[in-house]
């Protein structure tokens, strides 16, 4: 046994008193075996350990030692939700002097300030562009903890994650990791990749008991209990035991395998239970955050203390239902599976309702055993419960006995690299060579045996992907690949890297816009050579690979119209079902930067708010990008594309610009200015404050007032850093509009719906090398 006031032998008595004020006493067996192992004398560890075992707890120790020594510790997640609540639980470490910064956001920065902290938090993705962009710090690390790395067999994420960790270890010498990992089967050979100790184990600190719901039965493996159901909840148990975790003034979560169903079974589950007060001020919270028809039904669901929380919710939405949960103000969650990966939302029971989950292309599959463990092990709050309770739904007998045998008696199954898709390779090689982690075709190849795939496989296999990849880039001018077999970038290659886009983006792009500028000698007609309009340039960025589309619907009739009215403005796209989806996604972000209410939308194209958050947000950055890569290759669009960028970012007009980047005027308040004559800052400056708070109301106006005075004083002497990448061909400065500073949490790709999906649909349009 080891307890806490024992590893005095490694961190100073605060330290162990910040840990003794939060209740711990000792250490779990595995983490005392973890300590035991060499995690606070700098070996590596691969801790694959139960959900809930206590893993960030070794993980926060070896960065502590490490900041006590000013030594510099990255902790990378893989979702921002997650690398927001890491990083308010790491705020309790400023008492111990230690400085926590955190970095989601802009892909094309360098971010070089987040290296004074002594420990950053960012998504694997946004790791991956500060090293693209040389931020110094991340090459001066000390400990490097990577969470949930069994997502290195996540189809979309796996790879930056891979290429990242590969990097990081070549880059910073004596660097420790420390991976937290579910129990996979093959932790040993990741273990051995990663040089580590490994500490694996099925601990938890809160026993769990796995069972089957089964014709009225919940079946265990030593015991057996009824559900009462009343005579409506016989066709859906779920009711019943929904019901019977209340009676014990317990909580439950509940996954569904869709957005629907989850929002379904909130909806039938909060008409058998009366409003709560407890949850009517958490509802009115709900409600302000927005007006659509999913807000609404969230509100009211919640108003019963029953909620639902999926991607389709706004982050703040998601927020609050997480919140009020752990509050004890919402007694129900009904969840796709998001909410399994990684948040720290314990519950007393925990409803597996579907083992099955449709996926593209195949149909209805079992979810993998790891999935499953993640969903079962939330049963059981630390402190509070005696013990968790999880259930799968099964409906008959031999149903429950191979739910039984595959999931509770199962193994996990193992994990493996997910690097040699050429869709991830064409953008990793391309941002190994820029960086510098290989300079010749040898050096590339070296660098890639010291991937997780070539420890797991023959690297041949990636011989003749990489071939294509490397003729991809340098048929396109990304690198210039000489016969002695040197690597070198070019301007436009580092240029896309930094973008953090797609290689394939940037050619389509680029040959589009060419196209449409010499579409007259091209095909020898009289055509006009057109100027792409902001509805062109909007289409552009949606047949690039990086942007998720929406798909086509069967009431989706008016997406012919849209395309047959446009038909002029719209790139040339061959492919009749892509064009479908990508006129649907413009019409939409045409809709946003239109300002059409966010609830109309939703309706129109049947999405969440979240969802056009994220669309928008993937939109921006490839927008920008698009303006660099006109900035930079003179193609006469940079203002335009930077300036819809930011009305991409706002979902507003052109004619508000100048409006939008005041802190707490969103596009609504700054219409209501326009609408009032106020159409620019120099009139919002001479407007009487009166005026301004009888607008904007008194606190908003305070807020703007404060922003203005500020800028006064900044005026002539603004920072550098605040114009920075700006003015620099002159056209942005034309107007006065500065960098959409709020745009600050691009989209990481890892989160947008399945890329590798929209990057296979291109290599069918023979787009690929
Ligand atoms: N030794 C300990 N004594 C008391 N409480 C502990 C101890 N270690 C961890 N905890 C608490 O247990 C809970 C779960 O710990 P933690 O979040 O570190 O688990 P985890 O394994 O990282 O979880 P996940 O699988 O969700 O990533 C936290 O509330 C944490 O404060």
């Amino acid at each position: 046994m080891l307890e806490i006031r024992d590893l005095s032998r490694w961190l100073p008595q605060e330290a162990i008193e910040l840990y003794e004020g939060q209740g711990y006493n000792e250490l779990y067996p595995p983490q005392a075996q973890a300590v035991e192992r060499g995690l606070l004398e700098g070996k590596n560890m691969l801790l694959a350990l139960a959900t809930a075992s206590g893993k960030t707890f070794l993980a926060e120790l070896a960065m502590l030692k490490a900041a006590l020594q000013s030594k510099r510790s990255l902790y990378i997640v893989p979702l921002r939700a997650l690398a927001a609540e890491k990083f308010d639980s790491f705020q309790r470490f400023k008492d111990l002097g230690v400085s926590v910064g955190i970095s989601t956001g802009d892909f094309d920065k360098k971010d070089e300030r987040l290296g004074r902290n002594q420990i950053i938090i960012a998504t694997s993705e946004k790791a991956d562009s500060l090293m693209r962009n040389g931020a110094s710090w991340i090459r001066d690390l000390a400990v490097l903890v990577i969470d949930e790395i069994h997502l290195l067999n996540d189809v979309g994420r796996g790879p930056t994650l891979e290429m990242t960790i590969t990097k990081l270890r070549r880059s910073n010498s004596g660097l420790q990791i420390i991976g937290l990992s579910a129990t996979v089967a093959n932790s040993r050979e990741l273990a051995d990749w990663l040089d580590a100790e490994l500490v694996s184990s099925d601990w938890r600190p809160i026993a769990l008991k796995e069972g089957v719901i089964c014709k009225g039965r919940l079946v265990f493996s030593d015991e057996e209990r009824a559900l009462e159901a009343k005579k409506d909840e016989k066709k859906d148990e779920s009711i019943a035991l929904v019901r019977d975790t209340l009676s014990q003034d317990a909580q439950i979560l509940i996954f569904e395998n869709s957005r629907k169903n989850a929002e379904a079974a909130a909806i039938k589950l909060s008409n058998l239970i009366p409003p709560d007060p407890k949850a009517e001020t958490l509802s009115e919270s709900i409600l302000a955050t927005g007006e659509s028809e999913t807000c609404h039904r969230l509100a009211s669901c919640v108003s019963r203390g029953i909620a639902f929380h999926h991607a389709g919710l706004l982050p703040d939405q998601r927020r609050l239902v997480e919140q009020g949960f752990r509050e004890n103000r919402i007694k129900v969650i009904a969840s796709t599976p998001t909410l399994a990966a990684g948040l720290n939302l314990p519950a007393r029971r925990v409803l597996i309702k579907s083992y099955r989950r449709y996926e593209y292309g195949s149909g209805m599959v079992p979810i993998p055993v790891i999935e499953y463990r993640q969903m079962a092990g939330r049963a059981g709050r630390p402190g509070l419960d005696p013990y968790g309770e999880s259930f799968l739904m099964a409906k008959d007998d031999s149903e429950m006995r191979n739910l039984k045998e595959h999931y509770i008696d199962g193994s996990p199954e193992e994990i493996w690299s997910k690097l040699a898709s050429e869709s991830a390779l064409r953008t990793h090689i391309l941002s190994t060579i820029t960086a510098g982690f290989a300079r010749t075709e040898g050096e590339l190849k070296e660098f890639i045996a010291t991937t997780f795939y070539a420890y797991q496989q023959d690297p041949w296999h990636l011989d003749a992907a990489l071939e294509k990849v490397l003729a991809f880039l340098s048929d396109n001018g990304m690198i210039v690949d000489s016969p002695e077999g040197d690597l070198t970038p070019t301007k436009l290659g580092s240029l896309v890297s930094k973008l953090y886009i797609d290689p394939l983006s940037a050619v389509i792009m680029l040959e589009n816009l060419a196209e449409k500028g010499g579409r007259e000698e091209k095909n020898g007609k009289e055509a006009t050579v057109r100027k792409p309009t902001d509805l062109s340039l909007i289409h552009l960025i949606t047949m690039t690979p990086d942007m998720a589309l929406l798909y086509i619907q069967s009431a989706d009739g008016w997406v012919e119209e849209f395309i047959d009215l446009n038909q002029s403005e719209l790139f040339n796209e061959e492919n009749y079902d892509y064009l479908l989806r990508e006129a649907k996604t413009s019409s939409m972000l045409f809709d946003w930067i239109g300002e059409v209410k966010e609830e109309l939308i939703s309706d129109r194209y049947r999405i969440g708010p979240g969802d056009i958050r994220r669309s928008a947000e993937t939109a921006e950055w490839l927008m920008h990008s698009l303006a660099e890569l006109s900035k930079h290759l003179d193609l006469g669009i940079t203002y335009r594309a930077e300036q819809l960028s930011v009305r991409l970012h706002y979902g507003a007009g052109q004619d508000l610009l100048s409006l939008l980047d005041l802190k707490g005027v969103g596009r609504v308040r700054a219409r209501k200015l326009h609408q009032s004559g106020i159409t620019n800052r120099e009139k919002l400056k001479s407007t009487d404050p009166v005026e301004i708070a009888r607008l904007l109301g008194p606190k908003i106006a305070e807020k703007v007032l404060l922003q203005l005075a500020r800028e006064e004083r900044m005026d002539g002497m603004r920072s550098d850093e605040a114009i920075e990448g700006y003015g620099k061909d002159g056209e942005e400065e034309v107007n006065g509009i500065t960098k959409n500073q709020a745009a600050s949490e691009a989209q990481p790709p890892g989160e947008r719906p399945p890329a590798n999906k929209t990057k296979a649909r291109r290599s069918k349009q023979g787009r690929l090398p």
